[in-house]
């Protein structure tokens, strides 16, 4: 089902979930990746736990390098050797659960990767090859996918995402943000996968475009495709998720529906990045993330929190999805929530 709709958030009208969606679910578990290096240990993610599910986006939210790349390369076991990954990522589909987290790299390949889920890589333009057409890579990921008429296919793909056939017969460098973001889109569905991560879909892009790609990935949502959508755009995730997730220093920090954890979050850093925002009040959160070779035993925000105290040298519990020993008071949303004056963080919006 979905959660209540708050008034002052994205609103997207209740979808009538697709037969699938019962069977269609990935639910990750303390998920944890750190890397070894020479003389120290990144702890890029700890203890991650979230659920995607077929007609709804969760946008994962939160500052450069706190490790939103390195959790949606560990969903499809695309990390370094060096990378150590522990916890539990079920793949639930088609009445059977997948294990992600050791799983082969072949099974990987030919059961996860682009099939069930598909990624729309950080910065399309430079993920494509620079020597070969937009038409020679998705054709041959097409043939990968084992498709039967992979250029036919690929006509109708580029159609279904907004390009003319012609544009896929250019070379990356001839490709505009919005068009090599399109031929992005088109190859991450190549395989028709339930499953979208979409890793800074937008970066780049000028407005209109963001907010065209937003309409995109809100659409496939809509059709009945989970989306992942990584970004730090809180006004891009506003308008399309129905869950936010806000990453610091690689622990989620807090986790709700999209209009209480953007609107009137309870965790001190979800409220920092919503005063932080430039269509806001634009205060930035004092001092820097901490180190992820170094993190502190206790809250990772401690430093940079005016609320801290002397409990938050030990690691916070997550309760209400939100981890933190001091949270800033849940608000009602009943009888008028989310109108101005009862949004401390919402100054209105032109
Ligand atoms: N192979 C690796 N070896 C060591 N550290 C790594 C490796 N890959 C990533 N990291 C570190 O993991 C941390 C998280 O990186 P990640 O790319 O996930 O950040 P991010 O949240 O996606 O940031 P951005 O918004 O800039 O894309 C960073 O400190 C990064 O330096
Ligand atoms: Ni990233």
């Amino acid at each position: 089902m979905t959660e209540p709709i708050t008034a002052g958030s994205a609103v997207h009208p209740a979808r009538a979930e697709p037969p699938a969606a019962q069977t269609r679910r990935l639910r990750a578990e303390g998920l944890t990746v750190s890397f070894r290096l020479p003389d120290a240990t990144v702890r890029a993610v700890s203890g991650a736990d979230f659920e995607v599910r077929p007609g709804r986006c969760l946008a994962l939210v939160g500052e450069s390098g706190c490790g939103k790349s390195v959790l949606a390369h560990a969903l499809l076991g695309l990390l370094p050797g060096n990378a150590e990954v522990s916890g539990r990522v079920l793949l639930e589909q088609d009445g059977q659960e997948l294990e992600l987290v050791g799983a082969p790299q072949a099974v990987l390949a030919r059961r996860v990767r682009g099939r069930s889920i598909g990624l729309i890589p950080q910065s399309p333009a430079t993920h494509l090859t620079p020597v070969r057409t937009a038409r020679a890579q998705l054709e041959e990921a097409l043939r990968e996918l084992g498709a039967a008429r992979p250029r036919e296919r690929a006509d109708e793909l580029a159609e279904r995402h907004g390009l003319h056939p012609a544009d896929l017969d250019r070379y990356p460098h001839e490709l505009s943000g919005g068009m090599a973001q399109r031929v992005a889109n088109a190859m991450a569905l190549a395989g028709d996968p339930w499953l979208l991560l979409a890793d800074e879909p937008t970066s780049g892009l000028d407005r209109p475009l963001v907010d065209r790609a937003m309409a995109a990935l809100r659409e496939l949502c809509d059709e009945g495709r989970a989306v992942l959508l990584i970004t730090h755009d809180l006004r891009a995730a506003e308008r399309v998720a129905d869950d936010v997730a806000v990453m610091y220093a690689g622990r989620l920090v807090e986790a709700g529906p999209a209009g209480k954890v953007l609107h009137r979050p309870r965790h001190p850093y979800a409220a920092g990045l919503a005063a932080a925002r430039p269509d806001r009040a634009f205060v930035p959160i004092p001092g820097m993330p901490p180190e992820l070779t170094r993190l502190p035993d206790g809250c990772a925000f401690a430093p940079r929190c005016s609320a801290a105290g002397a409990a938050c040298a030990v690691p916070p519990p997550t309760t209400g999805g939100v981890a933190c020993h001091h949270p800033l008071p849940e608000q009602d949303a009943r009888g008028g929530g989310g109108s101005p004056d009862r949004d401390p963080l919402e100054s209105r919006r032109a």
